[in-house]
């Protein structure tokens, strides 16, 4: 790849995908994008591309873009600001020996684009580093798929390491914990809310390890045998962390939002369960999404502001997000302590 041996290392960022506006024809061509990924809608190609063409495309997209007109800044897209500002800064922090790309799974910066970037900086290896904490087929497995499948054109071929999961890295934990700190401090909140982004519960199966996994306290644990099993990984950030903030396991909820279709998705189901939390005497609650790295949609709109309403409707008192973990320094420190792992 390299036109001259300059011993640069490039790192490459990635993370989900946003439309390049909040206008109804830029969410369609994002979620079309998106939901075509035959990891991400894993059925039949016929089913798949009549469901995203012939259903959520034309319905699910306008009102999509009406969310996202909610979301949006003079910046932009949040998911593609903080990605920006996080490229930025972990370029300052890991200095010239290293070469910082960022690029979207779907719509733009493409991976694409990124890889030319570092080719471009003639890098002798990529390290490849999803922005997602948890593994999960339909992200970071479509984040290296897609990479192999750009890579696999080019003549010379590079060293790449690419980084599965680190669901249970402690720098990553601590640069949560420390956001949580604060919110702890500030008030006595009745219970706490760990909320990952859904998938559906068949999507796990397909990847448990000889029947390893069956959606049952296998996830209790995380062990060699469900490395990459999301729930697993979901429930051992959610452990660490709650560990990290001093939570006894009856102070906190792991539970799961965002699902699309009605086939069965990992439960409990974090709309359903906030529901029954005031009459337990979960009054006030604090609100943590682990599973994303950047304030996005899924955090801001849906658990910020739509999960706040419904828990007020249903009785409680207060609700409150933890913002992501963004452009923080910790984070930074964690993915810099990454890279040189690495
Ligand atoms: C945290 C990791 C994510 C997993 C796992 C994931 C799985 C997954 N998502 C959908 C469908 C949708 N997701 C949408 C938005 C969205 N999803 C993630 C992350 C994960 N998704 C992020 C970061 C975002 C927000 C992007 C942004 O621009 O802010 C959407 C679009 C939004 C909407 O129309 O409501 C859909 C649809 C599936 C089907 C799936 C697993 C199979
Ligand atoms: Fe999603
Ligand atoms: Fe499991």
């Amino acid at each position: 790849m390299s036109k001259k041996k300059t011993g640069k290392i490039g790192v490459l960022l990635v993370n989900l995908g946003t439309p390049d506006t909040p206008s109804t024809p830029d969410v369609r061509k994002y979620l079309r994008e998106f939901l075509l990924d035959k990891r991400v809608i894993d059925i039949n190609p016929v089913g798949r591309y009549a469901l995203v063409n012939g259903i959520i495309a034309p319905f699910r997209a306008p009102k999509s873009a009406k969310v996202y007109r909610e979301l949006w800044t003079d910046r932009g897209s949040p998911l593609m600001y903080h990605g920006r500002d996080l490229q930025a800064k972990l370029q300052t922090a890991l200095g010239d020996k290293y070469h910082v790309a960022f690029g979207m799974r779907y719509q733009n910066p493409s991976i694409k684009s990124a890889l030319e970037e570092l080719r471009e900086q003639s890098v002798d290896r990529i390290i490849v580093v999803p922005l997602f904490p948890q593994y999960a087929a339909a992200t970071t497995g479509s984040v290296h798929d897609k990479i192999m499948e750009i890579v696999k054109d080019w003549w010379i071929i590079p060293s790449i390491n690419f980084i599965s999961s680190y669901c249970d890295d402690p720098n990553f934990i601590n640069a949560f914990a420390e956001l949580g700190k604060k919110y702890l401090a500030e008030d006595n909140y009745d219970h706490v809310v760990f909320s990952y982004h859904g998938v559906p519960e068949r999507q796990v199966l397909k990847g448990s390890d000889h029947g390893y996994c069956k959606l049952g306290t296998c996830c209790n644990s995380y062990n060699k045998r469900n490395k990459y099993c999301y729930r697993a990984s979901c429930f051992v950030t959610s452990r660490l962390l709650a560990e990290a903030l001093g939570l006894r396991e009856d102070q906190y909820t792991v539970a799961f939002q965002s699902r699309l279709l009605s086939d069965p998705w990992l439960q409990p189901y974090t709309d359903e369960i906030l529901k029954t939390m005031p009459a337990k005497g979960y009054k006030k609650v604090l609100a943590f999404s682990p599973a994303f790295v950047a304030d996005c949609l899924e955090t801001t709109i849906e658990v910020g502001d739509e999960f706040k309403e419904m828990f007020l409707h249903a009785g409680g008192e207060k609700w409150v997000l933890v913002e992501s973990l963004n452009s923080s320094d910790p984070w930074v420190e964690a993915l810099r302590q990454m890279v040189l792992e690495n």
